[in-house]
């Protein structure tokens, strides 16, 4: 995976989630996470539910966002959770053997930790500060991105603020991947903002 969508309701500026989304993947996004945090957990499944049958047929994995019971519920792919959400020994004890669980990593301390869990991947929360999520503690920056390269066991993520003009420089930091919001979800054309990503990502060949 190198360009990872992550949903937003309130960012679409008034398309449809499910079209955005396979729009995105056509142009080349790679793995989805549904991220609810307004909906209820009726509408959070059945949006997930849904999500999953557009991503199906593409080979495309859906992570769920903070929520074990959804994920299970939708069958989806796997979950990722933050530093304030289930703890990592819950979520592997309740998700069955195989989907993918993965973690946001804030600081120094939770990045060494991380190397003791079995994940898919650690996320540096946030690469770069962004207005789509302001409750974040510090910006790893590229340097920060580098430090986690140079020590962590995981394929690494990089979230926040990330857009055509820096994807290049965080891939050359050592990220294996880039996770998106608001350069796809709210772009006039998320097939073709996804494309620019990728080909930005000096990663297509
Ligand atoms: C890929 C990815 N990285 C980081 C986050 C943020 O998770 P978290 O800190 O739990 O914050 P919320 O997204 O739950 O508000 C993420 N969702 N995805
Ligand atoms: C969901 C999320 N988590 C973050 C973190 O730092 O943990 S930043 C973020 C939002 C990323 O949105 P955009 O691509 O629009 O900057
Ligand atoms: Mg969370």
């Amino acid at each position: 995976m190198r360009i990872y969508l992550v949903t937003d309701e309130g960012l679409l500026l008034g398309k449809d989630l499910y079209r955005t989304v396979e729009a995105a993947v056509k142009g080349g996004v790679s793995m989805v996470q549904l991220r609810e945090k307004e909906s209820s957990t009726r509408e959070f499944i059945e949006r997930a539910i849904r999500l999953k049958e557009v991503l199906t047929p593409y080979g495309v994995p859906l992570i769920i966002n903070d929520r074990v019971d959804v994920a299970l519920a939708a069958n989806a792919d796997g979950v990722h959770v933050g530093q304030s959400d289930m703890p990592y020994e819950m979520v592997k004890r309740l998700l069955p053997e195989g989907k993918i669980i993965g973690l946001s990593v804030e600081s120094p301390e939770q990045v060494l930790e991380a190397n003791d869990y079995d994940l898919d991947y650690v996320a540096a929360s946030p690469v770069f500060s962004t207005t789509t999520k302001t409750n974040t503690i510090v910006e790893w920056g590229l340097d920060g991105l580098r430090w986690i390269r140079s020590v962590s066991r995981h394929p690494l993520v990089a979230i926040g603020g990330i857009r055509p003009d820096n994807v290049a420089s965080i891939f050359q930091a050592g990220a294996d991947s880039v996770a998106v919001i608001s350069a796809i979800v709210s772009a006039d054309d998320p097939e073709r903002a996804a494309r620019e990503l990728l080909e930005k990502s000096g990663k297509l060949h």
